[in-house]
């Protein structure tokens, strides 16, 4: 019979033939509308890692929207709410793709706890795509408060110096959401030094041909 002694078998699989993991949870940094959560939700599908986006998580424990803690409680303290709460997805989770809120890399801790637990991707996005991007959903309390463009060029210049802290910085423009995560998976690639297993990208989906007039 086939069968082998595991203490005989002369070639065991060694255990560096294990497929490479990512090491790290991978952080999304960016200004609103830079896609963190589209594009997180699709790189953790591509990668089969869990996916978590920090908004949703603030909202979940706070039993309300973003938009009404910023009403009711104002500001500072949805900062310590989110500032609680990726600190514990970044120590109390395993690895996962993570979609933060636009702000929460302004904050010095949490930023600190990101360089210490997590690898940091800046989703680099210019004005104009930003706004197109933001245009269609009023649930952002910041873009509520006066013209959006003036608003998202105001926090282009204070924040982006700082998100240019990440480890690690991809392009988010007009290519399609796919063509970023391929972008993003490279650069974490190439970071890490190690090819990531991940599923192959979804392929466009098939031209239909009806006859004209067919519902
Ligand atoms: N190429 C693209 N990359 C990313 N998002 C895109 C792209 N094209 C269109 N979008 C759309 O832009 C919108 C805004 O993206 P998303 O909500 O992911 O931004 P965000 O960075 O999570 O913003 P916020 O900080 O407000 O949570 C979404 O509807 C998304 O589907
Ligand atoms: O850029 C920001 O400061 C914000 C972005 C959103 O993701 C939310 O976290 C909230 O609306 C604040
Ligand atoms: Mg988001």
């Amino acid at each position: 019979m086939g069968l082998r002694n595991a203490t005989t078998d002369p070639h065991p699989a060694p255990a560096e033939d294990a497929p490479p993991r990512l090491p790290r949870t991978v952080v999304l940094v960016g200004l609103m509308g830079a896609g963190k959560s589209a594009i997180g939700r699709r790189l953790a599908a591509r990668l089969n890692l869990p996916f978590r986006d920090a908004d949703i998580e603030i909202e979940a424990a706070a039993g309300c929207t973003i938009a009404e803690i910023f009403a009711r409680d104002g500001e500072p303290v949805f900062r310590a709410v989110e500032r609680k709460i990726i600190a514990r997805l970044l120590t109390e989770e395993p690895v996962h793709i993570l979609a933060t809120g636009g702000g929460a890399f302004m904050d010095a801790d949490t930023r600190a706890t990101v360089h210490a637990h997590g690898v940091s991707v800046w989703l680099r996005a210019e004005l104009d795509v930003l706004i197109a991007r933001t245009a269609k959903r009023t649930h952002r309390p910041l873009l509520n408060q006066g013209n959006p463009r003036d608003v998202l060029s105001r926090l282009m210049n204070l924040r982006y110096p700082v998100y240019a802290d990440s480890d690690l910085t991809v392009v988010s423009d007009e290519r399609p959401p796919d063509a970023t995560v391929e972008l993003v998976i490279e650069a974490l690639e190439r970071h890490f030094g190690i090819p990531l297993p991940h599923r192959a990208a979804p392929t466009a989906a098939p031209a239909t041909s009806k006859p004209a007039g067919t519902p």
